[in-house]
């Protein structure tokens, strides 16, 4: 996909919203567990549920990775489903990965190429050779960790390297310089708002992820307010508040609803 088409969507559909799968066999409805495949049953529900609301889903691989062999096996069912059912969304595989360059080439080819996701979260730290590998792929993306929405963000990211500028704003500025920079997104929390001004100073047009909305309590207006550019340039991610907005057997109907409210509080946004 397109940077325009993703736009595109975006404006067509009146929705930024990513719909975040962290699947999680302790909360989904009992009665899912007698299907041979669980963790696909509630997936498949929740996508058919929130489809028509979002532009993108985001695939947490831990909570997959969790549940071994079979658990690969329903990420990779869920990522055939959406590919073959919802061809215009989104997906981002957060995993998390970055290694040196000849692994980075294998995270990226299981990603990119065995499991067709569309983009995948990269820890950026380990510098450019980590990271170009994943920039080799057309049509698809790298989302770099800039500033993260957990408390432990701090300990890091906004520290001022050599007494300067803060760390997150020159993992931004650096790999910029990168090959391909145009295949990159970088991951904001919505905690994390007040440093949006910034950081589009930096990346004014670059395509950010935010998690953080609905369970961790950042705020989509601030979100909006400091951080939409031109091209709205905002994957806004909410999982567990979608999710689980039930955990009975309506899960799938109150998920849809929550993601329905979120896409009319973006379709504003846009307006
Ligand atoms: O900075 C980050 C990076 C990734 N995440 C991930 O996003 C979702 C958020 O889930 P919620 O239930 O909406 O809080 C989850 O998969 C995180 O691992 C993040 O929260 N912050």
């Amino acid at each position: 996909m397109t940077l325009d088409q993703l736009e595109n969507q975006i404006r067509s559909k009146g929705t930024f919203l990513c719909v975040g799968l962290d699947t999680d066999l302790e909360k989904i409805p009992g009665h899912l567990l007698q299907q041979p495949d669980p963790i696909f049953a509630f997936n498949k529900a929740i996508i058919d549920a929130t489809a028509p609301y979002c532009v993108a889903y985001k695939p947490n691989t831990a909570f997959f990775e969790a549940y071994g062999v079979k658990g690969w096996e329903a990420l990779e069912r869920t990522v055939v489903y959406l590919n073959q059912n919802y061809p215009d969304h989104l997906i981002i595989a957060d995993a998390k990965r970055g290694d040196i360059g000849n692994t980075s080439t294998r995270y990226a080819k299981a990603f990119f190429e065995e499991i067709p996701c569309d983009a995948l979260t990269i820890a950026p730290y380990m510098g450019r050779d980590s990271v170009e590998p994943f920039l080799e792929f057309e049509g698809k993306y790298a989302v770099l960790l800039a500033l993260t929405s957990n408390p432990g963000a701090f300990d890091f990211q906004t520290l001022p390297i050599a007494g300067q500028q803060q760390l997150y704003l020159e993992v931004l500025e650096k790999t910029q310089q990168y090959k391909n920079a145009d295949r990159l997104m970088y991951v904001v929390g919505a905690t994390k708002a007040e440093f949006l001004t910034d950081i589009r100073k930096v990346v004014p047009e670059a395509f950010l992820l935010i998690p953080g909305v609905g369970a961790q309590g950042g705020s989509l207006e601030e979100v909006c307010r400091y951080g939409m550019n031109k091209r709205v340039g905002l994957l806004i991610n909410s999982s567990r508040g979608i999710i689980y907005a039930s955990q009975g057997a309506d899960f799938a109907q109150r998920a849809g609803q929550e993601a329905a409210t979120l896409q009319a509080q973006m379709n504003k946004m846009l307006n």
